[in-house]
């Protein structure tokens, strides 16, 4: 069967997506719970559709298919045998008593599939389910705010895909409901799986950027660990289906404002990139290892210290622009990148889609050639996420 996936870059021309529209979860999460559930504040969910309409309407209006992810898990939950698995282990992933997975089970079972749907990503209350409800722990099922930022939970990388092992407990049920979705939608029939989200160690989707069909690039930060990265290689290099034959692995600071490589670093034409300077320390320095097959089955890896040599040699160019979120200034940068100014989709080599509040970052963009389409962003950036955290792609054009 040919494959339904194909994503050999971050910049061949756009065509499909998934995307996740925010709902009711974006009103379950509380100043109490906000740290835990990864947000910076509670969002206006009204702006925040509204924003997120733009940017979906955005990316039709450039003829790509939005593909909203709810709709898939949708689309498989109206079997009523996939339906009754997909309860009972999605109960199974949080610390309930007997009466608690009882009570919810028949609930949840009671349900049509887009109601069904609904609950999984807004959260159940106590109280609807007839349990008793305590002030501290309202929720039988926890809430899924950050389903909108549908980079991290999967990656498709080639025609394969990535179920990715979340760092946070608040992520976990993400990557949950994609497995689901690739073993029992149509559309992920025969689709290469290159890691499973069992992996005993964390990676997310922020920190996998295919620079081409044989490079990809790994972020080593908060969420993806190296020991990741290396069985990431490892899993590549091995998989005859695969055609990855080298992987970057960039160490960034591990932080909150930087929690993955998209968040300082994006690819946004075929020898430009837009990058944060604060991942480098005053001589331009950057921790990098480059890991390649060692015809052992095993991987070997050089160290390297400076980026641009680096992307140079794995795409064949004999220059590369960086361009530096805020211009690399001490005040601009670091606001913008906080806001996501590093974080751009590239719909198209050389056109991105970018949050309209870094405006100093986008005159930037533009005064070094690039189409840049600005989306709203006041409720949307509440979640630390910028346009192509809120996107997978599922299919780009060769370049
Ligand atoms: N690729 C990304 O950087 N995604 C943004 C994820 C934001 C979300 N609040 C999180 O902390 O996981």
């Amino acid at each position: 069967m040919n494959s339904q996936l194909q994503v050999n870059s971050e910049i061949g021309t756009l065509r499909e997506v998934l995307v996740h529209r925010p709902g009711p979860e974006l009103e379950n999460i509380t100043p109490d719970t906000m740290k835990d559930l990864l947000f910076d504040d509670v969002p206006f969910l009204k702006i925040a559709q509204r924003e997120h309409d733009q940017f979906t309407d955005l990316l039709r209006n450039h003829n790509v298919k939005p593909v909203y992810i709810e709709k898939l898990l949708q689309d498989i939950l109206r079997d009523g045998n996939v339906k009754t698995g997909f309860i009972k282990d999605y109960l199974a992933q949080f610390t309930l008593d007997s009466i608690q997975v009882e009570t919810t089970q028949a609930y949840l079972q009671s349900l049509s599939a887009h109601a069904l749907t609904t609950t999984i990503y807004a959260g159940l209350r106590s109280e609807t389910v007839g349990l008793l409800e305590n002030y501290q722990q309202p929720f039988v099922l926890p809430p899924l705010p950050n389903a909108y930022f549908t980079r991290d939970p999967q990656a498709v990388l080639g025609n394969g895909v990535t179920v990715n092992p979340m760092t946070f407990a608040a992520r976990k049920p993400e990557s949950f409901i994609f497995s689901w979705i690739v073993d029992h939608h149509p559309r992920f029939q025969s689709t290469p799986i290159w890691l499973q989200p069992t992996l005993p160690t964390h990676l997310e989707g922020g920190d996998e950027l295919v620079l081409n069909q044989q490079t990809l690039a790994l972020g080593i930060s908060e969420r993806t660990t190296r020991e990741a990265a290396l069985t990431l290689a490892e899993h590549l290099f091995n998989n005859p289906a695969s055609p990855f034959e080298t992987v970057i692995a960039i160490h960034i600071p591990h932080n909150h404002a930087m929690m993955h490589l998209d968040t300082v670093f994006t690819m946004v034409n075929r020898d430009q990139f837009t990058i944060f300077p604060g991942i480098m320390d005053q001589d331009y320095h950057l921790n990098i290892e480059i890991l390649q097959p060692n015809n052992k089955g095993g991987v070997k890896i050089r160290q390297a210290t400076y980026l641009k040599p680096v992307l140079k040699e794995s795409l064949g160019l004999s220059e590369i622009d960086l361009i530096e979120t805020g211009g690399g200034d001490a005040i601009i940068a670091p606001r913008e990148q906080w806001n996501d100014g590093s974080n751009n989709l590239a719909i198209a080599p050389g056109e991105v889609v970018t949050y309209d509040r870094n405006y100093r970052s986008i005159q930037l963009m533009r005064d070094h050639g690039l189409t840049v389409h600005e989306i709203p962003s006041s409720e949307l950036a509440r979640g630390r996420g910028g346009a192509r955290c809120m996107s997978q792609p599922l299919w780009r054009d060769e370049l």
